[in-house]
């Protein structure tokens, strides 16, 4: 299983070298293609991330910003991932980035999946930076053990696109990028913290099941090589 594992001493140092990779890596794209794409995940984990990514200085104006995964739920409800990032990283230098969020106002969430697939970034080329987060229940993105559409979200010979996904863990029902969108970003990084999900990860680490722990498609399979960040 190929990754690099970077190791800090807490939470404070892994968001400030975080937030630089990222934002070194968002500068490269734009000085060669003229505009960058940065997929984020929600979750409580991210927090001090987008602070410091918030204060880079970088031509935040031709960035793009989507979400890796959503609930379906509006931007104002406290469990909305939009809500988690306008609080946290658009803002100071980062609030002249573009958001695109996942959540739509249709009447279905298979609507609002459509929609969303014609519309957010990196559903045409590769991401140029894809922060995951892992749950203790080995999820990744939305792709949840037990989703009703986890098979296909991990199938790699399927388009890009903005999925739908239902489990018994994940609570509201969810949007999410599949990963056939996510697995080649130029820079994927899995973000985690903390004992609890260090021992989970080498428990994923350890095995190949994926149905059982949805994060070894991104440990075992991912064409980029993930970098995972760590902290206690
Ligand atoms: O449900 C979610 O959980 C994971 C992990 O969240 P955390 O609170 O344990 O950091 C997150 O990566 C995902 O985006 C989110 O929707």
């Amino acid at each position: 299983m190929a990754h690099q594992m970077k190791t800090f001493e807490n939470g404070t140092a892994l968001a400030a070298s975080l937030a630089d990779a990222v934002a070194s890596a968002l500068s490269a794209a734009i000085t060669r293609s003229g505009e960058a794409t940065l997929a984020v995940s929600g979750g409580s984990t991210p927090k001090a991330f987008f602070e410091a990514l918030s204060t880079r200085a970088l031509d935040w104006a031709k960035v793009k910003v989507t979400l890796v995964d959503e609930r379906f739920v509006p931007e104002d409800n406290p469990r909305s991932n939009h809500l988690l990032v306008k609080t946290h990283l658009l803002k100071n230098e980062a609030a002249a980035a573009e958001f695109v969020p996942l959540y739509r106002p249709e009447a279905t969430i298979e609507d609002a999946a459509k929609t969303a697939s014609g519309i957010v970034p990196g559903m045409t080329r590769p991401f140029d930076v894809a922060i995951l987060g892992m749950g203790t229940d080995g999820h990744t993105a939305s792709f949840f053990p037990g989703g009703d559409h986890l098979a296909a979200a991990l199938d790699l010979t399927l388009p890009r696109r903005v999925m739908t996904m239902e489990a018994p863990g994940a609570g509201e029902a969810r949007l999410t990028l599949s990963f056939s969108a996510l697995h080649d970003a130029g820079l994927l990084v899995v973000h985690i913290e903390g004992a609890e999900k260090k021992a989970v990860l080498e428990k994923a680490l350890a095995g190949t099941d994926e149905q059982e722990m949805p994060i070894r498609a991104v440990l075992e399979r991912a064409q980029t090589t993930p970098d995972i960040y760590w902290a206690p």
